[in-house]
C-alpha cells in the first residue's frame, strides 16, 4: 500500500464532505482496492471516518466484445468475406470461422447480403454496397466511456454476450465523530512500563484479529522417494499394471539368478557384488520339475538354446542372498502366471521395492536402493512393443525423448539401456535397463512357444535426485536428509522440476 494514502484521503475529506472512494482511486491515480485496504487501515484507529456502502453498475466490453472493437462485428466479418461473385455458404463459413454462423444470420436479416437459389449450389451474394457496422461503433464509444446506449442496446448486446455488467462495491466516506487528518500509531503490545506508567490510558491500540490463520503446526511427512515411488505407482495403474507382492528381501540364488539364466560362474553372484545370508544359509523348498528344467537349460541347452554347458551345482542356487534386483520378484510371479489353473493368460505386472548391493559406496550408489520394474506378457511381444510402451511410460513421467543402446543381460536378448533427454540438465543419462526374457528362461516355467515377455528395470533413487537436485544419494537417506526438503517437497511429476 501506498505509505501515507491513509493520511492523502484524511485531507482530501477535511475539504469536503462526502466522497466516493472510487473518485478517490481515480484522483490519485492507484488501484481502487488499495484505497479500500487504506480505508481499513483508517478504521482500524477508531471512527476517524464513517463508510456507507454504495453500488455502482458498470458496462464492460466482454473478451468477444473486444474483437468487435478490434475486428469488426462478425455481421460486418461475414459481410466482408462476400466477393462480388458470391460464395458459397459452406465456403463462406470455412472463411468465417467459429463467429460466421452468428454473423451470417445478422447479416441476412440487416439485409446486407441474401443467399441466390437460382443457381446450384447456392451462392451467397451482397445485397448493399456498403455498409456501416454500427454494432462495432457503438462498442467503440462504450470502451471509451461514451456510450449512450438504451437500456434495449443494452440487453442486446448482453444476449450476444458482447458486453458485461459488472457491480463495483465502494464506499461513500465523511467525517466521522474521531476525524483527524493525521493517524497516530496503534500498539500492538501492552507492557508492564505502560502500566505502571500509567501511559496506557493515552495510548490507542490495535484489537486482535481472532479471524487471522495461524502458521501451520509442522507434522509428519512423506519422504521424497515414498512421493515419487507413488508417483510411478500411479502411471503403472493408469496404463493397466497389476502390483506384484514384493515383501521377500531375503531370497534364494535359484530365484535371483538361476531361474533367470545367469549362470553360475557370473561375476555378479560373487560375495563382493552380492550379500549372502548365513542364517539361514540355503532355502530348500522348490518346484522340483522346474529346478530340473532349469539345470539343464544351463548344463546342456535346450528350447533351441546351447545352454552354458558346465556342471550346475544346487548348493549354488540354494544358496540365500539378499535379493540384488527385483527381476526375481518378476521370476516368481512369471513362473506362478505359467502355472495357474486355467493356464496361462497374458498379463502387465510392476514392482517397486528394495534391493541390496555389496557396493562400494560413492556419491550414487549405496548398499541398498529401489527398483522400479515393469513386465508386460503376452502372444506375439516384439522390440517394438518394447520400444512403444517404453515411450508412453516415460511420456507420463513428463519425458518424451529417449534413446536405446543395445546391452546385454544375462536374462534377455535383446536388451536396451534406456536413454532420456533432461533438458534441465542439458544431456542425455541413463535412466533404465530392459529387453524380451530368454526363451531359456521362459520355457522351462512353461510359458507357451508363442508367449513373449516384456520389461524393464529403472532405480527409484535417480529419478528422485534429479526432481529434488540432489547430486549426493546420502542427501537423500539417513541423518543427512535436509528436513526442509522433505517438508516440501512436493508431489509433482518430473516435467516440473
Ligand atoms: N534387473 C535389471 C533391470 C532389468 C529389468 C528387466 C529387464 C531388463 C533389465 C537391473 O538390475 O538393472
Amino acid at each position: 500500500m501506498h505509505p501515507d494514502l491513509t493520511e492523502r484521503i484524511l485531507q482530501h475529506l477535511e475539504t469536503v464532505d462526502k466522497v466516493d472512494t472510487l473518485e478517490l482511486a481515480t484522483l490519485f491515480s492507484v488501484d481502487h482496492q488499495k484505497v479500500v485496504g487504506a480505508l481499513k487501515s483508517i478504521q482500524a484507529h477508531g471512527d476517524l471516518v464513517i463508510a456507507e456502502t454504495a453500488t455502482q453498475k458498470n458496462l464492460e466490453l466482454t473478451d468477444e466484445g473486444q474483437s468487435v472493437v478490434e475486428k469488426g462485428s462478425h455481421e460486418a466479418i461475414v459481410y466482408s468475406l462476400v466477393p462480388p461473385e458470391g460464395i458459397a455458404q459452406a465456403a463462406l463459413m470455412v472463411a468465417g470461422g467459429p463467429n460466421a454462423k452468428v454473423g451470417f444470420s445478422k447479416a441476412m436479416s440487416q439485409g446486407w447480403i441474401l443467399l441466390d437459389k437460382s443457381v446450384n449450389p447456392p451462392l451467397v451474394r451482397r445485397k448493399v454496397d456498403q455498409i456501416v457496422d454500427n454494432v462495432k461503433e457503438q462498442l467503440v464509444l462504450v470502451a471509451s466511456g461514451k456510450s449512450q446506449l438504451t437500456a434495449k442496446d443494452v440487453a442486446d448486446y448482453k444476449k450476444r454476450k458482447l458486453l458485461q455488467e459488472t457491480t463495483v462495491k465502494s464506499f461513500i466516506l465523511s467525517k466521522g465523530p474521531e476525524f483527524a487528518t493525521t493517524l497516530t500509531k496503534l500498539e500492538t503490545d501492552l507492557t508492564m512500563d505502560m502500566l505502571t506508567s500509567g501511559l496506557w490510558e493515552q495510548l490507542k491500540f490495535k484489537s486482535y484479529n481472532f479471524d487471522a490463520l495461524g502458521a501451520a503446526p509442522t507434522r509428519g511427512h512423506l519422504h521424497p522417494l515414498l512421493k515419487v515411488r507413488t508417483e510411478f505407482r500411479q502411471i503403472f495403474l493408469e496404463m493397466g499394471f497389476s502390483e506384484m507382492p514384493t515383501n521377500n528381501y531375503v531370497e534364494s540364488s535359484f530365484w535371483n539368478f538361476d531361474a533367470l539364466f545367469q549362470p553360475q560362474q557370473h561375476p555378479a553372484r560373487d560375495a563382493h557384488d552380492t550379500f549372502f545370508i548365513i542364517h539361514p544359509a540355503q532355502s530348500h523348498k522348490f518346484p522340483q520339475e522346474y529346478l530340473q528344467r532349469v539345470k539343464a537349460v544351463h548344463s546342456k541347452g535346450g528350447y533351441g538354446s546351447l545352454g552354458y554347458g558346465y556342471d550346475w551345482k544346487l548348493s549354488d542356487a540354494q544358496k540365500n542372498l539378499l535379493r540384488t534386483h527385483t527381476t526375481a520378484v518378476s521370476a516368481r510371479m512369471l513362473f506362478k502366471l505359467a502355472n495357474q489353473e486355467g493356464g496361462f493368460k497374458p498379463a502387465k505386472y510392476f514392482s517397486i521395492d528394495k534391493v541390496f548391493r555389496n557396493e562400494t559406496l560413492d556419491a550414487t550408489h549405496l548398499a541398498e536402493f529401489h527398483q522400479v520394474e515393469g513386465v508386460i506378457a503376452d502372444v506375439g511381444l516384439t522390440l517394438g512393443d518394447l520400444i512403444g510402451t517404453l515411450y508412453e511410460f516415460f511420456r507420463k513421467l513428463g519425458i518424451t525423448q529417449l534413446e536405446f543402446k543395445p546391452a546385454y543381460n544375462p536374462y534377455t536378448e535383446p536388451s536396451m539401456e534406456i536413454f532420456c533427454y533432461h533438458p534441465g540438465l542439458a544431456k542425455w543419462i541413463e535412466v533404465g535397463n530392459s529387453g524380451l526374457f530368454r526363451p531359456e528362461l521362459l520355457r522351462p516355467m512353461g510359458l507357451p512357444e508363442n508367449v513373449n515377455v516384456i520389461a524393464w528395470g529403472l532405480s527409484l533413487e535417480r529419478p528422485t535426485m534429479i526432481k529434488y537436485g540432489i547430486n549426493n544419494i546420502r542427501d537423500l537417506v539417513g541423518p543427512r536428509v535436509d528436513l526442509k526438503m522433505v517438508e516440501d517437497g512436493p508431489i509433482c511429476r518430473l516435467d516440473h522440476i
